[in-house]
């Protein structure tokens, strides 16, 4: 997401997506446009699906949405050394706003508002499950510093601390972690709840949002007094990305805008790893009165699950294309729980079905005799069988799966893959 720059390039600030800062809209045949303040502003979670949020917002007609964060009530009374102070502010503020036509709602987002004191009047509020934000908070560091050529430990080390010394064997976790306290929701709600009423918040349910955007999207619509512009059609499921995007000219794009359809950044819906169980169920006991909490001062409840890890997450459909990286494609496997138990026998394929019919999110189907070819080309014969018959129950357990969400098929390949990792799986066990 956008940084900004230094002191003193202040002006030049997120120039590369807004070349043409000024007080009026440059010349341009339509009805006259300038730069207005913000009248809806996302301010976190950092990580909440923030920037999906913006995106399917600005596909309104009546909204005009900044491109890049605008970082204005966190970072700007450092970088102040204006001597009008008063002044400059909000004109600075205004700047960073994308060009709009009288009568459209100027809207910005950046998450690092919830988490650091500010003073703002319509706020816009994504929250997630707490422990994926985490996650993905992690994530984003990690790749921030990767690409400033710098590693990261892995996340336990960050998250966990020796409890009572090194040698108990036993861990608690460090409390003083940001990506942990960051998802301490009510701690930074609170906060907010002193200066601004319930009412001046609407709270987006970032984990609907990811399933289904639209009626998310719709109900944020009608929070801000929009007339309801926002459509179904404007969003289409991407199954390579696990992840809803726009739609291009079939969703009748707004005219004139300058956000582009298509599917978010790649850095948008990464791959999560998998944590220990014995760190998520500690994460899950620290942070469910943390949430409760949450959710009894917003009135509101989430069912966020914490102490599972998710048997097949919706994040989890986005790896399902094999990766020649068998090592890489094996964590990725064992974070849905039931690889292991497939190693000994075929249960595991049943536990995983009957998760996935207890979630109704997705609907497997799968090429048998795909599966057979492969695997006997790959000289595992002897294991062809079994998984002939694995995928024979799971025919039947999916045909009697009822869906209310869109049905995700993966390919024959896929199911290769994942077949092939299990019996390397295996193999290596047998070696052992
Ligand atoms: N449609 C769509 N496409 C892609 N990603 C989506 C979408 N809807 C929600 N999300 C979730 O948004 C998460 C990133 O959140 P933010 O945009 O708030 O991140 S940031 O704080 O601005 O960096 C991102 O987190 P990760 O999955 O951990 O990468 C996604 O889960």
């Amino acid at each position: 997401e956008c940084q900004p720059k230094p002191r003193s390039s202040q002006t030049a600030f997120c120039a590369e997506a807004d070349s043409s800062l000024g007080q009026q809209s440059a010349p341009h045949p339509g009805p006259p446009r300038a730069r207005r303040l913000p009248a809806c502003i996302i301010i976190g979670v950092r990580k909440g699906g923030t920037r999906a949020a913006l995106r399917f917002l600005a596909l309104h007609p009546d909204v005009a949405a900044a491109e890049r964060e605008a970082h204005f009530f966190d970072r700007f009374p450092d970088e102040a050394d204006g001597t009008d102070e008063e002044a400059l502010r909000p004109e600075l503020y205004r700047l960073r706003m994308p060009l709009s036509l009288a009568g459209q709602l100027t809207a910005e987002k950046t998450p690092a508002y919830f988490h650091t004191p500010a003073a703002l009047r319509k706020l816009v509020l994504v929250v997630r499950n707490p422990i994926d934000r985490l996650v993905s908070d992690y994530l984003q560091v990690k790749s921030n510093r990767r690409r400033r050529g710098r590693g990261h430990p892995p996340l336990e080390r960050l998250l966990l601390l020796p409890a009572n010394g090194p040698r108990s064997g036993r861990n608690q976790l460090n409390l003083r972690y940001r990506p942990l306290r960051r998802s301490l929701y009510d701690v930074h709600m609170s906060r907010f709840l002193a200066r601004f009423p319930l009412e001046m918040f609407h709270i987006v349910d970032g984990d609907k949002l990811a399933r289904r955007p639209y009626p998310e999207m719709r109900r944020l619509e009608a929070a801000l007094g929009l007339a309801p512009r926002l459509r179904p059609d404007m969003f289409y499921y991407n199954a390579t990305r696990g992840f809803y995007c726009i739609a291009g000219k079939s969703a009748g794009r707004k005219a004139g805008s300058s956000v582009g359809w298509g599917c978010l950044a790649e850095s948008k819906g990464r791959r999560h790893p998998p944590l220990k169980p014995s760190t998520r169920r500690l994460l899950a006991g620290f942070l469910r009165p943390h949430a409760s909490r949450f959710e009894r001062l917003v009135g509101r409840q989430f069912h966020w699950r914490l102490t599972e890890q998710p048997p097949f997450s919706w994040n989890g459909l986005s790896f399902l294309d094999w990766k020649p990286d068998t090592r890489q494609s094996l964590s990725l496997l064992l974070s849905m729980n039931w690889i292991m138990s497939l190693t000994h026998s075929d249960t595991g394929f049943r536990a995983m079905l009957a998760s996935a019919r207890s979630c109704s999110t997705i609907f497997f189907c799968w090429a048998m005799d795909d599966i057979f070819g492969r695997t006997v080309e790959k000289g595992w014969r002897s294991w062809s069988h079994l998984y002939l018959e694995l995928v024979r129950d799971s025919f039947c357990l999916a045909s009697s799966v009822e869906l209310d969400f869109p049905s995700i098929c993966l390919t024959s390949s896929t199911v290769v893959a994942l077949l092939s990792v299990a019996m390397t799986t295996v193999q290596e066990a047998a070696i052992s």
